[in-house]
């Protein structure tokens, strides 16, 4: 694999503004640069300003104070559905995670706020509500944009429905001298979006598609990353495939705290759409439940696969 090129070549897109309204010419200029930058990176990132500066401050302050709480304590957040819990492996002792299930809910974020904090924390579900809201109706744009591009708007409405957001906070150590900088292992997301944001320090790298590692520097507080995953690369019967990704943590380095707010699906079927099946692009995904995947991907043929969407429900 090749080195990891620092500089940023990733396209920027605007979403603020006109941006977001359906009938500017600027929402169908952007609709164009969105398909171009998925098809051509699997992500790009996306100016993003209704999250605003404070709203920024505020949830890494909350995440800050999150994974300060006793270990015993942090446990307690378990989940059904693989991953969605409590993360701190044991074979990357940087990473610690803790996922908010139903997070643009109110019942989803107290939930979790109750497991957390027994006497409340209104300032945290408040907090992480807000954000997940705000960072969700970014990835509605992003979808509708891509669908109407594709023309399959309609396919695209039942999907809508079904998401559910899962909202991961993370937060990686540096590592010690004798210590592996691995953050997080290269992966593809099994979602159908994700939207990645952090905070100051660096660590992401993206492989683009000669095979070199690109790290994603110079993010501002309204950057946010937005990447397909391996349920939308089925969807588009393969036009934009989820980029390999990493986070590799420089020693010496401040903690770094990071965002993944997850758009997953649950009581649908994913079909490809009929307009995107022809004699160029022939059917390559068998219908299939993208919560199902979530559960093959943990199983040891899911384990061994390489190309685990494919290994799922390739034709
Ligand atoms: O920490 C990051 O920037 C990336 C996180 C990520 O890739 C994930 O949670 O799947
Ligand atoms: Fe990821």
């Amino acid at each position: 694999m090749g080195s990891v090129t620092r500089q940023n070549q990733l396209p920027v897109l605007d979403f603020t503004g006109e941006t977001l309204n359906p009938s500017s010419t600027r929402w169908l200029s952007t609709r164009e640069e969105v398909v171009r930058a998925l098809e051509e990176y699997g992500c790009f990132i996306a100016n993003y300003d209704k999250v605003s500066l404070e709203l920024h401050q505020a949830i890494f302050l909350a995440s800050q104070e999150l994974f300060e709480l006793p270990t015993e304590t942090k446990v307690l957040n378990t989940s059904d559905s693989p991953s969605h819990g409590y993360i701190a492996h044991r074979r990357i002792p940087l990473l610690e995670a803790l996922g908010i299930e139903n997070a643009t809910t109110v019942d989803g974020v107290q939930r979790f706020t109750n497991v957390l904090w027994p006497n409340g924390n209104n300032h945290f579900s408040e907090t992480a509500l807000s954000y997940s809201k705000l960072v969700a109706e970014l990835n509605h744009v992003v979808m509708r944009m891509v669908a109407e591009t594709y023309g399959v708007e309609k396919d695209c409405e039942s999907l809508l429905g079904s998401i559910y957001y899962l909202l991961r906070l993370i937060k990686y150590r540096a590592p010690r001298e004798d210590e592996s900088n691995v953050g997080l292992f290269p992966h593809a997301d099994q979602t159908f979006m994700s939207i990645l944001h952090q905070a100051q320090v660096n660590g992401l790298e993206i492989m683009t598609k000669n095979g070199d590692w690109m790290l994603i520097d110079s993010l501002s507080p309204s950057s946010f990353i937005v990447m397909a995953g391996d349920v939308c690369m089925a969807w588009t019967n393969g036009r934009i495939e989820p980029p390999l990704h990493r986070v590799t943590i420089m020693s010496g380095s401040e903690q770094r705290y990071s965002l993944s707010l997850f758009a997953f699906m649950r009581d649908v079927m994913v079909q490809v759409p009929e307009k995107l099946v022809d004699d160029e692009h022939p059917l390559q995904y068998k219908p299939f439940d993208p919560f199902k995947y979530l559960l093959f991907c943990v199983t040891e043929e899911g384990q061994k696969s390489k190309c685990q969407i494919k290994s799922y429900c390739g034709v």
